[in-house]
């Protein structure tokens, strides 16, 4: 039974439902990293929100681990190339908590306009000061967007209904979106001139890492008020401070901060800044909704391989994965055919994916082809690690579609180049479901494969398969099935036999020393 950990507060609702799909799940919260580390490698999934930070070192220590579900939308508490090159699928849940953090986004925009907190204080304390607290209105006024995706997306629909103005800068944002979006599309120091508000909804990456910086608040409005409900290190809290102190920034709501848990802060104590512990996602029906979809999600790629959500995988929809399991398991003979074959440096692999299977998600067999092709060189790889580390050894990897069906009606040929030559191997599902290598090297032939195959090729010379029956049940080796092909009679040929028993090194030896034989391979699948 797998066994998943939900290290950071979740809703209930994913205890439940890992329990109805039969998956063991503690619940231990607020753990230091050691205590993390010691733990971690007893489970197979790691569920987490953004307390939990997911570093190099823990996934060392995470020897089962499988998944680490993030339920919300910001990553950048996992290490999710550290956890790629572990085979460790990385997903989140995407939707679930974008409507109640624009919400929040807008409710901070109020918060400023008005200073309501600062009003709500006052006013418990009993000091009536209406004279203090002279808000601005919203209606007409220009709110910049930085980062136009989920959440920035809802942040503008709700800004239009109140009367904004709205400008975004979001380099990935197309023009039709924009359009669609009814808000204007600028470049980013038209936004700093133009907006009265600026709200931030991009992640937090290497190019967007202080994109609020002292340079860009002196191209900003005089009296800009400035919302975060993004991440802390997309703006230089000190140079904030700064500019709030000197005026030019008449404000900030901020719901992120640079080092959380943030218990102290520069900021704090500002009369101009607003401010709430990480709360964009926290209403009782975004967590209900991320806690279910992760837990769900997890369950599926534990119990049934569909991944959906991945940052470091294709995704492999639940309707989906089922059509795609036979394919997975022919994807995975040939790539590991092809693997077991190949003795130089790789170049290339080419892949062509002919009739029916044309027509499915071809990633995740290109990636679990790629995992078999170099599972014989790199003992870690695996489906999620395999296209990155294709890429980090130069080899280049080709996809091809032909919904046309040809000989079969469903085909995946794979082409490996090596310095000295190319070699190919195709298979199809006989059956629907049962894999059958159908040609090696151009050559005809139809056979299954398992555990112990015996791979030669030969000359197509009378007496080898009598010389070759009698040297296996010499050394008691059963013969399961049998099959052979050649290019033509008396040609190159090719011999795929599945026996019962392991072939050992004499064995082998005893085989190429047939007169007919030029190779002789024992393969595993
Ligand atoms: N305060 C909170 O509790 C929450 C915070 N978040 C944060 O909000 C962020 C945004 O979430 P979504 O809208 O769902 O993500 P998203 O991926 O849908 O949108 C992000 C947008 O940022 C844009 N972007 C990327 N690089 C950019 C750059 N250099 N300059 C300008 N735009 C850039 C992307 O093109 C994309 O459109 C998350 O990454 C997360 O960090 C999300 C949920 C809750
Ligand atoms: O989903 C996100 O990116 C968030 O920032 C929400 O964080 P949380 O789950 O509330 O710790």
């Amino acid at each position: 039974m797998p066994k998943v950990l939900i290290s950071d507060k979740l809703s209930p609702a994913a205890v439940q439902i890992f329990k109805d799909r039969g998956i063991e799940a503690d619940v231990k919260t607020g753990l230091a990293p050691d205590e993390l580390k010691a733990i971690i490698g007893q489970y197979d999934g790691l569920a987490i929100r953004s307390n939990t930070k997911v570093t190099a070192d823990i996934l060392a220590a995470a020897g089962n681990l499988k998944v680490v579900g993030r339920a919300g939308i910001g990553v950048d508490n996992v290490d999710v190339p550290a956890a790629t090159a572990r085979g460790v699928v990385v997903m989140n849940t995407p939707f679930g908590n974008s409507v109640t953090t624009a919400e929040h986004a807008i409710a901070m925009m109020f918060a400023l306009a008005r200073d309501i907190p600062q009003a709500n204080a006052s006013t418990h304390a009993g000091k009536w000061e209406k004279s203090k607290f002279m808000g601005v209105e919203l209606t007409g006024k220009t709110l910049g967007i930085i980062g136009c995706g989920n959440i920035g997306a809802i942040v503008a629909d709700r800004a239009l209904g109140l009367r904004m103005k709205v400008v975004a800068y979001d380099p990935f944002l197309s023009a039709e979106r924009a359009k669609d979006l009814t808000i204007e599309k600028v470049d980013l120091d038209t936004l700093f001139a133009r907006a009265d508000f600026i709200t931030l909804h991009t992640p937090l990456t290497e190019a967007t890492k202080n994109i609020i910086s002292a340079d860009a608040i002196a191209k900003m409005k005089k009296g800009v008020r400035i919302i975060n409900c993004a991440r802390g290190g997309l703006l230089v809290e000190e140079d904030l401070k700064a500019a709030i102190e000197s005026g030019q920034v008449a404000g900030a709501a901020l719901d992120v901060f640079k080092a959380e848990p943030a218990k102290e802060n520069i900021l704090f104590g500002n009369e101009h800044v607003v401010c709430t512990p990480h709360l964009g996602a926290s209403t009782s029906e975004a967590q209900e909704n991320v806690a279910l979809q992760v837990a769900e999600q997890m369950a599926d790629y534990l119990l049934t391989g569909a991944v959906v959500n991945a940052l470091n995988m294709p995704s492999v929809s639940a309707e989906d994965a089922p059509k795609l399991r036979p394919y997975m398991k022919l994807a995975g003979q040939l790539g590991s055919f092809a693997g077991q074959l190949t003795e130089n440096a790789l170049k290339a692999v080419s892949i062509e994916y002919v009739g029916v299977v044309a027509g499915l998600n071809t990633k995740p067999l290109t990636a679990i082809i790629l995992e078999g092709l170099l599972k014989p060189m790199v003992e870690t790889v695996n489906m999620v690690n395999a296209p990155v580390i294709a890429k980090d050894r130069n080899i280049d990897v080709s996809e091809t579609k032909n919904a046309r069906e040809g000989d079969y009606h469903t085909l995946i040929r794979v082409t490996v180049t090596t310095e000295v030559r190319s070699r190919s191997v195709a298979g199809t599902l006989f059956g629907g479901d049962k894999p059958r290598v159908v040609e090696i090297k151009g050559i005809p032939i139809e056979a299954e494969l398992g555990e112990h195959v015996l791979y030669v090729t030969n000359q197509d010379k009378p007496g080898f398969i009598g010389a070759l029956g009698s040297l296996l049940g010499q050394h008691g080796v059963n013969i399961a099935t049998f099959h052979l092909g050649r290019a033509e009679a008396g040609g190159d040929a090719i011999l795929l036999t599945q026996v019962d028993q392991p072939l050992t090194d004499v064995i082998l030896e005893e085989v190429r020393a047939l007169p007919q034989v030029v190779q002789a391979k024992a393969l595993s699948f």
